[in-house]
């Protein structure tokens, strides 16, 4: 994507509705968002009402009948393959993937990370693997659900995205975790602009992140500000108030100061991945582990044309 397109929404869906094919139920009703380009769009809505339904769209991984979506200019749903790629990178990274059985393998993570092109951009993949605070010698099947995600945001985020689709995948991160990621998230956005939509019901650390929120229920938004919109003030906790055209929210006592305050000493007195000088560099320990994983070159074709669709 080029700077020349910056006055091009990210997102613009107009009138858009979705009827589920399988029970006639509408699940988004007639979403209007025109979300300009190096923003982070923040949906909050209660279970079921509409949230991974609307990512999924966006994602081109459900069909649309009714209404439009353009993403950074381009249909996702276009035939014309030069239409499609005016979409720029689109990435969904939703709960599914570590919940795949798959995924809890014998697998060593390097494998994992240089399956999606871990050598293509070596020093994205070496500021994610620090930043996400990755273990390379981790295997899948011995990592914990927090560590098994902190490797799926590490896959999906190598390749620079221009528009990044999150599904609740920040909700078993610990808290310094998701403290760096949403800082490099904002970064991204500010610097290269690309865009987030980020679909939690995880508040904490997230008051001055996003730069516009949204609030669905029952497939509908039914509320959105821009973040300069809404105001904090202090008062007793739970406690908002509506103006005309922006909103006042009482600061909320959290623990969450705390518990960032907390891991951030441990990991001080553990120290970063990369001050660990006895750590083998990336590419060291891909070979080892991949030689060792894939005893020669004709498995290791074979085992990634398995991963593959075929036509
Ligand atoms: N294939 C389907 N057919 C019919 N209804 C469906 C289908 N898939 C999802 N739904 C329903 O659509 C509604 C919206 O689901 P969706 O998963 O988008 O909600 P959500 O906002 O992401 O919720 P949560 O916060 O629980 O993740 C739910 O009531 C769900 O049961």
């Amino acid at each position: 994507m080029t700077g020349s397109k910056t006055a091009v929404p990210a997102i613009k869906t107009t009138h858009l509705t979705y009827t589920f094919p399988e029970t006639n139920k509408v699940g988004l009703y007639d979403i209007n968002i025109t979300l300009p380009r190096s923003s982070r769009l923040l949906l909050v809505g209660p279970n079921g009402a509409g949230k991974s339904t609307l990512l999924k769209i966006l994602a081109g991984q459900k069909l649309i009948k009714q209404g439009s979506i353009e993403l950074n200019g381009g249909n996702p749903f276009a035939f014309d393959y030069a239409e499609k790629q005016r979409c720029g990178t689109i990435t969904y990274l939703g709960t599914e993937w570590a919940n795949n059985g798959i995924t809890q393998r014998d697998i060593p993570v390097t494998v994992l990370i240089d399956s999606v092109g871990g050598n293509v951009y070596p020093e994205r993949r070496d500021m994610l693997v620090n930043l996400l605070d990755l273990d390379i010698s981790w295997r899948m099947n011995s990592c914990s659900d927090g560590e098994r995600r902190r490797v799926q945001l590490c896959m999906g985020l190598l390749k620079p995205w221009d528009l990044l689709l999150l599904d609740e995948v920040t909700v078993d991160l610990d808290v310094l975790v998701r403290f760096r990621l949403l800082g490099f998230l904002k970064k991204e956005c500010e610097e290269r602009g690309c865009s987030v939509v980020y679909a939690t019901h995880i508040f904490d650390g997230l008051g001055d992140w996003p730069s516009q929120i949204a609030h669905l229920s029952g497939g509908c938004i039914v509320e959105q500000y821009a973040i300069d919109d809404i105001k904090y003030v202090d008062g007793s906790e739970g406690g908002v108030v509506k103006k005309e055209n922006s909103i006042e929210v009482q600061k909320a006592h959290s623990l969450y100061p705390l518990a960032l305050n907390w891991m951030a000493d441990d990991l001080k007195l553990r120290g970063e991945r990369t001050e660990d000088k006895t750590r083998p560099k990336f590419e060291e320990l891909s070979k080892k582990t991949t030689e060792m994983y894939y005893d020669d070159k004709a498995r290791i074709t074979d085992y990634f044309k398995t991963t593959r669709t075929t036509k």
